[in-house]
């Protein structure tokens, strides 16, 4: 379990977490999200005691990290996959975590299986891909059997065999119930792997809820295509009811339901030749909700822009 409570951050005169308060609890994955610069690695660097706060305080099993006794056995943290020493092995490297820690060289062995990194457990890690080093500290995460894993962009790189591994590594560790917190951009990815969602903006919380709640918040409608489109769209507009034309024969209908929208067309003799009911999605939920936190906004045309136009 992490708790945050009126968590500060300040950068000189910038302020890169702003009185954020959340729970994270165990038994589930939760998902951190925020356009960059948000605050979230600043976050879990302050959870694992690598930034002081500036105000409030952040625990993990009910004590800032640095009071707990063997802190390696409380918090598991990937922070940057990148940061290791590249002449050693990977069990070497694993091994010297190991010894500096207290803990067992036998449970080098375990995380290395766990992983999935025997057969290169004895190859230098400079020459490991993305892949094998993102596998590389998530076992070293692992060495002190954690309650609490905090992972920062885990997928980011990876082929999609390395993000299909790593969704079901970390479900299985929630299963396991651990208290699991991953942060990545990639929101399709969230979406199948996260249970509940924080999404900061400009250091803020701006959400704090269940996957199905955020994307419950968005919008559906009903995509309903015919020859005779004009005559549909007449024939079910009314208040409450909002129609927009999205192609010569295509139309999106938000308040009302397909089912009501079949009849109509049937009432009046008209064919549809599509009607779809389209459910949000989190990155919708996710744009609608960051609109007016992200730090750099482009300008029309670029991907983001594009990416605006499709929430709305
Ligand atoms: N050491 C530092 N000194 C000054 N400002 C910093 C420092 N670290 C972070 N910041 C600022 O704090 C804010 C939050 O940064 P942070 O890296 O936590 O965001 P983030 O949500 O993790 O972003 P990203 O998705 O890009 O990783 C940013 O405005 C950043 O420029």
């Amino acid at each position: 379990m992490i708790e945050a409570t009126s968590l500060t951050k300040r950068y000189g005169a910038r302020t890169a977490v702003d009185s954020v308060d959340f729970v994270v609890r165990p038994g589930q994955v939760t998902g951190f999200l925020g356009p960059n610069g948000a605050g979230k690695s600043t976050t879990m660097r302050m959870i694992v005691g690598l930034d002081r706060p500036s105000a409030g305080r952040v625990t993990v099993n009910g004590k800032p990290y640095a009071e707990h006794h063997s802190p390696l056995r409380e918090v598991g943290a990937l922070l940057d996959a990148k940061a290791v020493h590249t002449g050693r092995s990977a069990r070497n490297h694993l091994r010297a975590i190991a010894a500096t820690h207290g803990i067992r060289s036998g449970r080098v062995d375990q995380v290395i299986e766990l992983t999935g990194l025997q057969s290169v457990a004895g190859k230098r890690v400079g020459g490991f891909s993305l892949g094998m080093g993102q596998r590389l500290g998530l076992a070293a995460a692992l060495l002190g059997d954690p309650a609490t894993l905090i992972l920062d962009e885990p997928v980011n790189g990876l082929d999609p065999e390395g993000v299909l591994w790593v969704r079901g590594f970390v479900r299985q560790l929630a299963a396991e119930g651990r208290t699991v917190l991953l942060s990545s951009h990639l929101m399709s990815e969230m979406a199948l792997t996260a249970d509940h969602i924080i999404v900061l903006g400009k250091g803020r919380v701006v959400a704090d809820a269940t996957v199905a709640e955020i994307v419950g918040s968005t919008h559906t409608f009903v995509r309903v295509r015919s020859p005779r489109i004009d005559e549909v769209a007449r024939r079910i507009a009314q208040a409450d009811v909002t129609v927009t034309s999205v192609e010569s024969d295509t139309i999106e209908v938000r308040g009302l339901s397909a089912d009501v929208i079949g009849d109509a067309a049937l009432a009046i003799g008209v064919a549809l030749h599509e009607l779809t009911t389209v459910q949000g999605s989190l990155e919708e939920a996710y744009m609608q909700l960051t609109r007016d936190e992200v730090e750099y906004r482009t300008t029309v045309g670029s991907g983001l822009a594009q990416a605006e136009g499709v929430a709305r």
